[in-house]
């Protein structure tokens, strides 16, 4: 059975990404209250895995997990897509004339924001996930209260769905990285297939340094799927580059690592791994 770190409580979305991605499989998803948490719960014991928020469609990167990962000993062993619906669930009974506090994980408030917006009477308030507000909305039998979560978290708790489907846009996708201690990676590999890499470093302050990269992975034939800059705490107007490359041929992509080396410092390989073709 694998143990799979996530960060939130049952019925949350990355209790129900984990489910997708380990389908057929038995798992027991430990939920942390913050995604530093799970990375130390990962560090002290390296036969477990977690599961990790890193870009949404509509809210964009969570720009802190990209660090925690490079900052952790954990790599990357697989990728997971998924769709995310959010509803607005109370206790039974409540309308959503109501409600004067909305709680819910800050991701899924941002996905939310246009709906938040048109509703100005409803207070926004962080929580630590999705479904958590769900259960503490429940238990203290908060009136005036709604969450914004899954359905099936509403469920769960005994919450009144008020409305769904209420994101910004109805396409929605959250993309989750699988992480495991390099030790035990192997075990939890879904696919024997290598065809994206997710790698990090930083660049000399001079004219065309990024550029000159790039050019080095075009001319390998390397994809690039993504690219965040995140800021290098204590040099101002520096920046660390997160880059997502797919490829066909694995050993062109070693091959395109090996000259962009000399170009680039502080460099580290965040995993290599099957690329989710879902959407
Ligand atoms: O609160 C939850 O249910 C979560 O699993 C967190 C989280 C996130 O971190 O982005 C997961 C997927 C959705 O994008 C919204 C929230």
């Amino acid at each position: 059975m694998h143990k799979v770190a996530i960060q939130g409580v049952a019925g949350c979305f990355h209790d129900a990404a984990a489910r997708e991605y380990f389908q057929g499989q038995d798992i027991e998803t430990i939920p942390c209250d913050t995604f530093r948490d799970m990375f130390s719960l990962l560090h002290d014991d390296a036969s477990m895995l977690g599961i990790m928020a890193i870009e949404n469609t509509i809210a964009g990167s969570l720009l802190q997990n990209y660090d925690l990962l490079r900052q952790s000993n954990e790599i990357i062993t697989g990728e997971h897509k998924m769709h995310i619906s959010h509803a607005i669930a109370a206790l039974p009974g409540q309308m959503l004339e109501d409600i004067v506090e909305v709680n819910s994980h800050p991701m899924a408030l941002l996905q939310c924001e246009q709906y938040l917006h048109r509703h100005p009477k409803m207070k926004v308030v962080e929580t630590n996930d999705t479904a958590g507000s769900a259960k503490m909305i429940a238990e203290g039998r908060l009136m005036g209260h709604a969450a914004v979560c899954g359905t099936y978290a509403a469920r769960l708790y005994g919450l009144q769905v008020l409305e769904s489907d209420i994101q910004t846009n109805k396409h929605n996708s959250t993309r989750f990285l699988i992480v495991a201690h390099p030790a035990a990676a192997g075990c939890f590999m879904q696919s024997k297939k290598v065809n994206k890499a997710s790698i990090v470093f930083t660049l000399p302050h001079t004219q065309g340094s990024l550029s000159a990269v790039l050019t080095i992975f075009s001319f390998y034939g390397m994809n690039l799927s993504k690219i965040q800059s995140t800021p290098i705490i204590g040099r101002e107007w520096e920046y660390r580059f997160y880059i997502d490359l797919t490829f066909n041929d694995y050993k062109r992509y070693k091959q395109s690592i090996d000259a962009t080396r000399p170009l680039i410092n502080d460099f580290k390989i965040l995993g290599e791994y099957a690329e989710c073709n879902l959407q």
